[in-house]
């Protein structure tokens, strides 16, 4: 019986130790200019830009609060399921050179960068997602 706490406490320690390692201590790979100058233009095709993944739950909320919810035209938005394209990864280490967070969903609106879910949920709260959007796709 002891063991098995060990194993648990041991199990515990490993995954803490592993997201420290990657959170402070990895640094992204280089992304070249040229994905930089290319990641912008995304950005700023469309009025809304969302980089997501399929299986993940905060972008499916992310989605289903801007176009479900806020009735956001989908042609006015370009949607990118990072995990289906084989350049996802180099992507996200871009989008992460640009504006230093790493996660899926980033949401931009109008070129800006308005963070992950939980801003979106906060902006929404607000009231202010309703004017930032009403102002991007006028
Ligand atoms: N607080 C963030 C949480 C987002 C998050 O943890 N996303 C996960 C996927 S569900 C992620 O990006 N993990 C790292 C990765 O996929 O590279 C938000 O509200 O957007």
């Amino acid at each position: 019986m002891a063991f098995e706490n060990w194993d648990f406490t041991l199990v515990i320690v490993v995954m803490v130790l592993t997201f420290l390692f990657r959170r402070f201590l990895t640094t992204p790979r280089e992304v070249s200019p040229e994905s930089i100058a290319r990641v912008n233009a995304l950005i700023k095709q469309k009025s809304v830009f969302v980089a997501a993944k399929s299986y993940c739950p905060y972008c499916k909320n992310t989605l289903i609060t801007l176009f479900d919810e806020l009735k956001v035209p989908k042609e006015k938005a370009l949607v990118l399921q990072l995990d289906g394209m084989s350049d996802g990864l180099e992507l996200q280490d871009t989008l992460q050179q640009i504006n230093g967070q790493r996660t899926v969903p980033q949401i931009y609106i109008d070129g800006k960068h308005v963070g992950g879910n939980s801003e979106l949920q906060k902006l929404k709260k607000s009231g202010e997602l309703q004017l930032l959007l009403k102002k991007a796709l006028a």
